[in-house]
């Protein structure tokens, strides 16, 4: 039974905010990915992401096969090109570029995914992602040749935003950037979901507690976390789960 979407909207309705942990295959080396999901285990974290702007064919469905052995989290796709889907993932966050206007994010990948995707086991879940200018070019940015929108053009993002919902989005998802300098402000992603229904994605550029919560306090319903995580793995440590008292 697919629940992915089903979990994620009931977490909204209840106010529970989720976590995913972003893993690039480019990156994690297969000899660390234990430990690394060990620390995942037993942290707040809610999904496992796994993706990159730029990936080796094959390496999403090795890594993917090595992270399944060691957690039951939800692991769910977050591709930035077609040879990064695998069916030994749960779910598929089925991007559509809605910030830049390159045909080739906006329907030719995702018409070019179909022969792959007729047959699939992963839970398709059709995604408006809208990508906003943090100060520096940034990976998706170089890959896509697209404009991110400006960040004072609240009423660009809110709009952009929406119509997303109304194309049938089941998600939108504001991204500043990998590694991005500023995370999105809490002053767009709080303006973006007052207009929304579906729930709310954000990520790029968050690397502390105290960002993670402020993201959560000013409306998204699932934070992305990837660098902080490449760069300094003692921040798994700031957001360990509570232990569960058994008395
Ligand atoms: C639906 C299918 C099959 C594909 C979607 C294709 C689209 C629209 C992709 C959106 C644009 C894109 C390239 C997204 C990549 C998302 C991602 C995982 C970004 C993380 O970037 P990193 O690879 O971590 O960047 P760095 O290399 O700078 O760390
Ligand atoms: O790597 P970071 O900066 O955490 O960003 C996560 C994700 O939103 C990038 O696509
Ligand atoms: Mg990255």
């Amino acid at each position: 039974m697919k629940t992915l979407y089903k979990n994620i909207l009931q977490a909204m309705l209840k106010d529970q905010k989720l976590l995913a942990v972003l893993i690039d295959p480019d990156k994690m080396k297969l000899d660390h990915v234990e430990l690394f999901i060990k620390k995942v285990n037993i942290s707040l974290a809610t999904h496992i992401f796994v993706g990159g702007s730029t990936v080796e064919a094959n390496a999403t469905d090795i890594l993917v096969t090595k992270i399944k052995q060691f957690t039951t989290l939800p692991v769910v796709l977050f591709p930035g090109d077609v040879t990064q889907i695998t069916n030994k993932a749960d779910g598929l966050l089925f991007l559509s570029l809605l910030s830049g206007r390159n045909p080739e994010y906006l329907i030719d990948k995702q018409i070019a995914s179909v022969s792959k995707l007729r047959e699939t086991t992963l839970e398709i879940i059709p995604t408006g992602y809208i990508l906003i200018e943090n100060g520096k070019q940034t990976a998706v940015q170089r890959v896509t040749a697209t404009k991110p929108l400006p960040r004072n053009d609240i009423q660009q993002i809110i709009d952009t935003a929406k119509a997303g919902e109304y194309m049938g989005k089941q998600l939108i998802y504001l991204e500043a950037g990998s590694g991005a300098i500023q995370p999105i402000s809490e002053d767009i992603i709080a303006k973006v979901k007052q207009e929304l229904n579906i729930p709310l994605i954000v990520g790029g550029g968050i690397k502390t507690k105290k960002q993670l919560q402020s993201a959560y306090n000013s409306g998204a319903d699932l934070v992305v976390i990837g660098t902080a995580f490449e760069d300094d793995e003692s921040f798994f440590n700031d957001i360990k789960r509570p232990a569960i008292a058994t008395t």
